[in-house]
């Protein structure tokens, strides 16, 4: 079987349309959705990927506020900040990027966030909501691959995932969305007996692990979706993903390319929620 190729830059762009539109309207009732983006530190990796949200942000007609913070920052005056722009009328979203330097904790940075601005969906009230099925910012990566399923017509209910990757920006949750979509779920990680045993029972099989060509022709089974949310360098430095993409692609049904696949559905979901969010702040009026 050759796979069908899953196009998320096309998806992407389409949803991306619908949000201008959403956006351009809520401008007409005097609001500019408002997200702001902090930057601990000066990782590469995070670099491009906030350029590309600033970029987006313009693009949609929303307001985008990008604060750099040397690596030397204190947590008190991250989680100053933080407060800050909580209490901004004018900002819908806060997103810290992560990972942030070592002698910052995470948790209490994520945590100090409002879960009214959490557009990343990692507050643990709004992982708690996730969880109970309720209504909530989702995280975007997760949230972007269901749109992708969705918008391909590819039923998750009844049918057997396979997430490899448990972390809590990626693996957990997508498998929790799955789940709430009547997937029957197995997580696979690092202390995985048998990985391709468990792998090849996956109709839909998802990698988020960070290595690249992890993922081979002999993890997946004839006609699987496979959904490839890594995003690494390999050797010669090109941008590619955790599977191997060219031989599994003669073998699953379909199959998301690295790049143009996940990464943009991820940043079009954090512009959603951003507009969701917004849309909400008004409401409260
Ligand atoms: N496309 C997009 O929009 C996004 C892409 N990414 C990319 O996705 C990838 C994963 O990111 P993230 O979840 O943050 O990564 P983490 O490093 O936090 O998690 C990696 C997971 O892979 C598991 N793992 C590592 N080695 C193995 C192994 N040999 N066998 C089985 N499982 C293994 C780990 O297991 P254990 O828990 O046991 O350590 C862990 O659960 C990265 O390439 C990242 O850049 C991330 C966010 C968004
Ligand atoms: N608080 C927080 N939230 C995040 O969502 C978050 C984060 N921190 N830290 C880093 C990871 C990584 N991540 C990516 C998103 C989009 C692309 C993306 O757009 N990729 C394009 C290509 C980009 C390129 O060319 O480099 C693609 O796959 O086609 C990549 C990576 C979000 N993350």
């Amino acid at each position: 079987m050759t796979a069908v190729i899953i196009n998320g830059k096309e998806v992407a762009d389409k949803k991306k349309h619908e949000i201008a539109q959403e956006v351009s309207s809520l401008k007409g009732q005097g609001i500019t959705p408002g997200l702001v983006v902090i930057l601990v530190g000066n990782n590469h990796a995070s670099r491009t990927y906030v350029t590309n949200k600033e970029k987006t942000c313009k693009e949609l007609g929303m307001n985008s506020l990008l604060i750099e913070m040397p690596e030397e920052t204190s947590e008190a005056e991250l989680l100053a900040k933080i407060e800050e722009l909580n209490n901004d009328a004018a900002i819908h979203g806060i997103l810290v990027q992560l990972p942030l330097p070592k002698h910052i904790d995470e948790t209490k940075v994520i945590e100090t966030i409002s879960p009214l601005k959490d557009v990343d969906g990692f507050h643990p009230i709004n992982i708690g909501r996730m969880m109970t099925g309720q209504k909530t910012f989702l995280p975007c990566t997760p949230y972007g691959i269901m749109v992708l399923l969705e918008e391909y017509g590819i039923s998750v209910a009844g049918k057997h995932a396979v997430v490899v990757g448990r972390s809590n920006i990626v693996g957990k949750p997508v498998g929790q969305l799955l789940l709430n979509q009547h997937a029957t779920v197995t997580y696979c990680h690092s202390r995985t007996k048998d990985l391709a045993e468990q792998t090849r029972q996956a109709d839909i099989l998802v990698a988020a692990v960070g290595i690249p060509n992890f993922i081979t022709a002999e993890h997946v089974k004839e006609g699987a979706v496979v959904i490839d949310v890594g995003i690494n360098r390999n050797e010669a430095g090109k941008l590619c993903g955790d599977v191997a993409f060219a031989e599994v692609s003669e073998k699953a049904g379909y199959i998301t390319p690295v790049p143009k696949g996940v990464g943009p559905m991820t940043i079009t979901m954090l512009m959603y929620n951003t507009l969701q969010s917004a849309k909400e702040s008004m409401n409260r009026k």
